[in-house]
């Protein structure tokens, strides 16, 4: 679920054609690798986390961005946002010319990348491969994690697109200052938070220091806290002429490589994600050049997943809502970047068996960056260890394709538990009823969230609830019906399979939430994105929780109507039902906005010009070839004047 931070950051942004937040929210949850989706889809998911990571409250962590970046690339290596710097703005600076580009690094994950890197770069001095043996010099300095800022003496830039940053020297004025022994002027650098001063000062207050950089360059007033960070020096800009270094011949690097770069790593106070290598020698620099990415004489070397061989010690199940049995490792404590795991979930017990996971069975454990550990090879198997029985109601379990399931859905404690459990943080607008309160609610019999509305502050405390927190959990019950959610979040909440945040949306959007119960799958089949299997599933699967849903419905909760298709376009236009296409820069509003009007109007708005396209509408600097290409399709090419006015026809 998005923060309001996030939301905000998003709104301010304003990007071109961004994802609705719900096909956002879906696209980071699903567990598929992305493979199937739209290229067009990818970019403009990656482009949201970009803009969400650069401002300091990320959607997902690196290794799912790069992930998702290196999918675009097997599908689309042509795509230009895989070849430009990515873009950072900070919402009401100025955009001024940088006085020098300034680039991301192209990355290397192991040692057999930088050797290639290296004969690269022989390659360049030389011109041919065959020189290997002639000394080449490399520096090695830490890769900061920081805020990217160029500092010219009188004015500190952000690296925005990589041509154009924004002018955000108001950060020196309110304190930040430049790393010890630097002055003012010295060129590209790094805007960094001393490790220990967050660990000790702010890790409680701020997630991460990424959204305290952020708020040392953005407009608004710092808070209190950062601004004493600033004050005691612990925030800086460190130009990377400054940084702590090492440097030699490639030889020798090579030869000692691991220790080198554990050394840099460790060698300043601040977050660091890696390590830079580059070549010292200026004409081998000016030879080699930059694309537009990245410079081909520097390069990062990225150690980002950690890897241990552990000992399973056994395999708990753990049912969950669905009824479905997931199977979780408990492990040898293992120390893995910085945190000692002793559990992992597993996919299912299907890969249980098939991989004989067990007491004495030896895993691989993978950890990348702080992600959740995950279980990515068994290296010794043994017997698996696969339950008999619920271990929440003891019945018998029975096989779904991979997964086990209880099979007594009606009457199992984990499946009402967790469905409760659910049915509060799916509403996400009130605290006090997670797992400690549904345990003991269920052990006094409570069975379904409708009762739990029925409950008074003496029920409460006859469970064994004190009298504050009685009191407390009445006003919360009162405030989750008062406080306004928005109607698919609601429906969601009641766990639905496959009726998630997005798949309810997407009904509401078709039929009013007193209404689903009359569907039946053929209706559902007419939305856009309901296949048929899924239509039949939740057509059966909302049937059975209706009654439980009119009891809580009849409570009569704050809900926001999701807007009807119906009620936003309007299909009455010139230009609804044809296919429409912008291209150039529009002179009369944003892109992005005129392609929503265009929506709202009934028209279909696409990327690319195909045989389907019914207009072309050109904005200013748009290529010859671009139209020829159009018209020789059949399409329409006509101004955005041409366009105002086909409107106002
Ligand atoms: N989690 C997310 O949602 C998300 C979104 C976008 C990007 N990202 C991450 O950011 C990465 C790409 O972003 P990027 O291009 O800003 O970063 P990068 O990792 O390629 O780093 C490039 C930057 O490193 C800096 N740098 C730090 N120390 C340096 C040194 N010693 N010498 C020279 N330069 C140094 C420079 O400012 C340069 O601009 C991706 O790989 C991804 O992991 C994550
Ligand atoms: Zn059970």
């Amino acid at each position: 679920m998005l923060t309001a931070k996030q939301k905000e950051v998003l709104e301010t942004l304003n990007l071109d054609n961004p994802l609705s937040e719900v096909q956002f929210e879906s696209l980071l949850k699903s567990e598929n690798d992305y493979t199937n989706e739209d290229p067009s889809v990818l970019e403009r998911l990656l482009k949201m986390a970009n803009a969400l990571y650069r401002a300091g409250a990320p959607a997902i962590d690196d290794v799912k961005y790069d992930h998702i970046r290196s999918v675009l690339e097997q599908l689309q290596p042509e795509n230009t946002y895989l070849h430009e710097v990515e873009p950072e703005a900070v919402p009401e600076a100025k955009t001024v010319q940088l006085p020098a580009r300034m680039l991301s690094t192209d990355k290397a994950y192991s040692k057999a990348e930088i050797e290639k890197w290296i004969e690269r770069l022989q390659k360049a001095r030389s011109g041919d491969d065959s020189d290997t043996a002639t000394e080449l010099e490399i520096r090695v300095t830490p890769k900061l994690d920081g805020y990217a800022a160029f500092d010219d003496g009188a004015r500190l830039y952000t690296r925005g697109d990589g041509y154009r940053g924004q002018d955000v020297t108001r950060a020196f004025n309110r304190g930040l200052q430049v790393a010890e022994g630097g002055e003012r002027g010295l060129g590209p650098g790094e805007i960094v938070i001393k490790k220990s001063y967050f660990d000790e000062y702010l890790s409680e207050f701020f997630e991460n220091s990424r959204n305290i950089q952020a708020a040392i360059i953005a407009e608004k007033k710092v808070d209190e806290r950062i601004q004493l960070a600033l004050d005691a020096g612990a925030v800086v800009f460190f130009p990377f002429q400054l940084l702590p270094d090492w440097k030699g011949d490639h030889k020798t690097l090579l030869a000692d490589f691991e220790k080198i770069a554990e050394s840099i790593w460790e060698a300043v106070d601040f977050d660091v994600d890696g390590v830079i290598l580059e070549a010292t020698d200026e004409a081998i620099k000016e030879r080699l050049g930059a694309t537009r990415h990245h410079h081909r004489w520097q390069i990062a070397y990225k150690a980002n997943v950690e890897k241990a061989e552990v000992r399973v010690l056994g395999v708990t199940p753990q049912t969950s809502r669905t009824g479905r049995v997931s199977p979780v490792a408990e492990l040898e404590p293992t120390k893995l970047s910085g945190a000692t795991i002793s559990r992992a979930t597993l996919h299912h017990y299907g890969m249980v068996k098939a991989k004989g996971v067990g007491p004495g069975a030896l895993v691989q454990l993978v950890r990348s960056g702080l992600v959740i550990p995950k279980i990515e090879d068994v290296l010794q198997p043994v017997d698996p260890q696969l339950p008999e029985h619920c271990p929440s109601c003891d019945s018998s379990l029975d096989w779904e394709g991979d997964h086990l399931v209880c099979s007594n859905r009606a009457l199992c404690p984990a499946q009402s538990e967790n469905t409760m459990i659910h049915f509060f943080k799916t509403l996400g607008n009130i605290d006090g009823f997670g797992p400690a309160t549904i345990t003991r609610l269920y052990a006094s019999g409570i069975r379904k969230v409708h009762e739990i509305y029925q409950l008074q502050q003496e029920d409460f405390e006859n469970m064994g609830f004190g009298e504050k927190t009685s009191q407390n959990l009445i006003t919360q019950l009162n405030a989750s019906r008062s406080i306004a959610i928005e109607d698919w979040r609601f429906l969601s909440a009641f766990g639905v399979v496959r009726l998630g945040p997005g798949s309810s949306e997407r009904l509401l959007e078709h039929h009013p939430i007193d209404t689903l119960f009359q569907l039946d799958a053929e209706d559902l089949v007419q939305i856009d994105g309901f296949a048929q299997v899924t239509a039949a599933a939740i057509t059966e699967n909302l049937h059975k929780i209706e009654a439980e849903f009119r009891e809580i419905y009849a409570l009569d909760f704050n809900l926001q109507k999701t807007k009807r298709v119906s009620e936003k376009v309007d299909m009455n236009t010139p230009i609804a039902g044809k296919q429409l296409v912008f291209t150039g820069t529009m002179v009369t509003g944003t892109r992005g906005d005129m392609e929503k009007q265009a929506k709202q109007l009934g028209a279909k708005v696409g990327k690319s010009v195909s045989k389907n396209t019914d207009y072309l509408v050109t904005g200013d600097k748009v290529g010859a070839k671009k139209i020829s290409d159009a018209v020789a399709k059949g399409v329409r090419v006509i101004s955005e004047d041409d366009y105002r006015s086909l409107l106002e026809s």
